[in-house]
């Protein structure tokens, strides 16, 4: 029975996260622009880089939140921070664009997704990704619990104390399993897909790095955010 209970204060510690996930969004200023008149192929490039940096910031603030992340050693909240940004992003975005979007507004976004300049290679797995997020229809805090989960990977590049990001995500991955079973009592298997989002999101990651590199050759421009935290030269 207490297996399945989620705890005092794990409803607590889960608060601390979803409220942060949902105070930390991207000023509607941002998104708007996007939907307003047409832009060409240039001009969405540089709205998505715009919004991409917002993300960045919000990614920085939710993370700066996570219970116990700020006394982890200093390198390595950098290398979680970096490892994870493109991941965390991407799945972010894909919950905000299969969710939040009054209708008729996920059209304009995709369309101007697709016409940004991102090639056709990149497109099809990030579609794919955005629509298999949709079908999960995650409920906010599995949302923001799933997201606190990509972040505290503890087998990023460069993160020397493993255990010690491990310590942080168990705890959530254990709150995420009871939510699970909690809002989706008919799929047992609903922790298991939620889990398999993140594998594909690793493909996805490959993916951007690539592009970032035929993004250089046609000279596109980052904002020094995203050089920083993408390592773009
Ligand atoms: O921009 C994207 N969008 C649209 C988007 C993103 C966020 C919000 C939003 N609203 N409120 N809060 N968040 C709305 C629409 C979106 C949607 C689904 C997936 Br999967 C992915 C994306 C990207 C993520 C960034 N890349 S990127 O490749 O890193 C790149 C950077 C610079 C230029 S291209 C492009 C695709």
């Amino acid at each position: 029975k207490e297996k399945a209970e989620i705890t005092k204060e794990q409803q607590a510690f889960m608060k601390v996260i979803v409220d942060s996930y949902n105070r930390h969004q991207i000023p509607q200023d941002v998104t708007k622009k996007l939907l307003q008149e047409q832009y060409s192929a240039e001009e969405n490039f540089i709205l998505l880089t715009e919004m991409a940096t917002s993300q960045v910031q919000v990614l920085v603030e939710f993370t700066k939140n996570i219970p116990g992340f700020l006394s982890l050693d200093h390198e390595d909240q950098i290398a979680l921070l970096k490892g994870s940004a493109v991941e965390a992003m991407f799945l972010r975005s894909a919950q905000v664009l299969s969710t939040k979007m009054p209708n008729g507004h996920t059209e304009v976004l995709e369309e101007r997704i697709r016409n940004s300049g991102i090639s056709e290679e990149f497109m099809t797995p990030m579609f794919n990704f955005y629509k298999s997020i949709g079908k999960l229809h995650m409920v906010q805090e599995e949302q923001a619990l799933l997201t606190a989960v990509t972040i505290l990977t503890p087998d990023r590049p460069f993160v020397k104390d493993h255990p010690a990001v491990e310590r942080l995500q168990e705890p959530m991955l254990e709150v995420l399993r009871k939510l699970c079973a909690l809002h989706h009592p008919r799929e047992p298997q609903y922790f298991a897909r939620l889990l398999g989002r993140l594998t594909e999101l690793r493909t996805l990651n490959h993916y951007h790095t690539e592009m970032l590199t035929s993004w250089r050759m046609n000279d596109q421009k980052f904002t020094p955010l995203l050089c920083e935290i993408w390592d773009v030269q």
